[in-house]
């Protein structure tokens, strides 16, 4: 099926399922993706129905994230299930700190790529981001996930002035080292924690380091179904920017609807106020043609979270 569109003409293709809130890292600048806390995870078979009617309604990507998903005790199982719905592209946004174990079968179970936050190479600045000891761990799982044939692999790497604005260096150097996409994210603020004076502290605007790859990049491309985000390709390797505050291109090419892990269609990282039933529904027994009216509703209240301004 086409993909559907919303309000704002922007097509859903994409689909990011937070499928537990719990982590075993506590990062400082954590918002829990935007969710509200909650201890009712979806089992296997109800994350299977939501991709099944998600596939029906156009979605050709799915990725799971958290929290930390590989926590659950059957993302194998998950994964498993999901891939027999064959999407164009199924990935894990994860903190990798479990991934050296988990990397080979998730990809027998039917993974493609997975995403590694890692915001840097040194192990004080690790402990004091993550409040973990676990950057060796995660290194190993990152190198493990290349070798099983994850791809591609991409570290996520948010830039915080004062901690780590000036390792991009050294993390692009490790990630060409290994054929990774080095992604670098500005810090973004998130309406249900109250960490505005966090970022008036550690925010870092990318818009330098933007005109700096503009410059010294061979080639840049444009990801036009992915919030327009710009790729810059260096001497072999590749550097994403994820730039989402004052780019109103951002919000303009978003294409990705969210599920919180309680099951509710959420249709904005940056907002709470506009999430729409589904799992309830479900769980009540209802028929495919209400849940995907329920999705579609969801699909319905989207909005850009930056708008153009007007003159
Ligand atoms: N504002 C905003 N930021 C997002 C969105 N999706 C991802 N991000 C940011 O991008 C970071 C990386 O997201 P991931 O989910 O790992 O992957 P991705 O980069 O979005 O997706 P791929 O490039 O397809 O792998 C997140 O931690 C967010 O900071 C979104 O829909 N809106
Ligand atoms: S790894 Fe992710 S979910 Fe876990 S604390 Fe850090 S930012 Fe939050
Ligand atoms: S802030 Fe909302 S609208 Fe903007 S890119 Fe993120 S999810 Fe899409």
């Amino acid at each position: 099926m086409k993909a559907i569109k919303d309000p704002f003409n922007r097509p859903i293709i994409s689909l990011r399922i937070t499928i537990t809130n719990r982590c075993d890292e506590n990062c400082i600048y954590c918002h829990h993706d935007g969710m509200v806390n909650s201890k009712d995870e979806m089992t296997p078979e109800e994350i299977y129905k939501i991709c099944e009617i998600s596939k029906d309604l156009g979605i050709q990507r799915v990725r799971l994230s958290g929290g930390e998903p590989l926590i659950r005790k059957d993302i194998v199982e998950i994964i498993e299930k999901i891939s027999k719905l064959n999407f164009r592209d199924i990935s894990i946004t994860t903190n990798g700190t479990m991934l050296e174990k988990y990397a080979e079968k998730l990809k027998d179970a039917g993974l493609d790529r997975v995403n590694v936050s890692l915001d840097t190479l040194n192990p004080e600045t690790y402990k004091f981001i993550t409040k973990r000891d676990y950057l060796d761990r995660v290194k190993r799982g990152i190198v493990k996930a290349v070798e099983v044939g994850l791809n591609p692999v991409k570290i996520n790497m948010v830039l915080m002035k004062g901690i780590n604005e000036n390792e991009v260096k050294d993390m692009f150097y490790f990630t060409k080292e290994y054929g990774i996409v080095l992604q670098v994210i500005e810090l973004m603020e998130s309406e249900n924690c109250d960490d505005s004076k966090f970022n008036a502290e550690y925010h870092y605007d990318l818009t330098s380091l933007e005109e700096e790859l503009t410059k010294i990049a061979d080639d840049i491309k444009t990801r036009e179904f992915m919030q327009n985000r710009k790729k810059y390709f260096i001497d072999g390797g590749e550097i994403e920017l994820v730039k989402p505050i004052e780019n109103t291109n951002f919000c303009k090419n978003c294409t990705r609807l969210r599920i919180t892990p309680d099951g509710k269609v959420k249709p904005c990282l940056l907002r709470n106020d506009n999430l729409v039933e589904l799992l309830s529904y479900m769980r009540e027994g209802a028929d495919d043609e209400i849940l995907k009216k329920q999705y579609i509703k969801g699909i319905n209240n989207r909005e850009p979270y930056t708008h153009e301004k007007e003159d």
